[in-house]
């Protein structure tokens, strides 16, 4: 298993975004792709980790819930929003 932080993750998926292959990197294809796509993935994670929270296990939830940050992070690379500008309203 891969161990990252949050703000790691961000600053892969930036440069993934600005460099990356679509071809090879989920990141590329999802940013290429854009804001639509993106936002539906977003919906689907989402509803996921609440369906693995309600019926599956602690690990099968926490993975749905790195799948949602990691595609809500790809959202905010797609925007130019960065941590800073979200955290701002943490
Ligand atoms: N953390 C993630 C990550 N979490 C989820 N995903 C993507 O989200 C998918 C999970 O969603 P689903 O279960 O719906 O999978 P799926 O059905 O195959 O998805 P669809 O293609 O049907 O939309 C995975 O198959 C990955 O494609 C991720 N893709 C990449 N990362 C990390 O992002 C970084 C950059 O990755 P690349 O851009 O691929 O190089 C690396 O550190 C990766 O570990």
């Amino acid at each position: 298993m891969s161990k990252k932080t949050f703000e790691e993750l961000f600053a892969e998926l930036q440069q993934k975004a600005a460099t990356g292959d679509p071809a090879t990197s989920r990141t590329a294809e999802l940013v290429q792709a854009g804001v639509h796509t993106i936002g539906k993935k977003i919906v689907e994670e989402a509803a996921e980790v609440w369906m693995a929270a309600e019926h599956e296990s602690h690990d099968a939830a926490a993975e749905e819930i790195s799948q949602l940050l990691y595609h809500l992070q790809v959202m905010m690379v797609a925007k130019g929003i960065s941590l800073d500008d979200v955290y701002a309203h943490l």
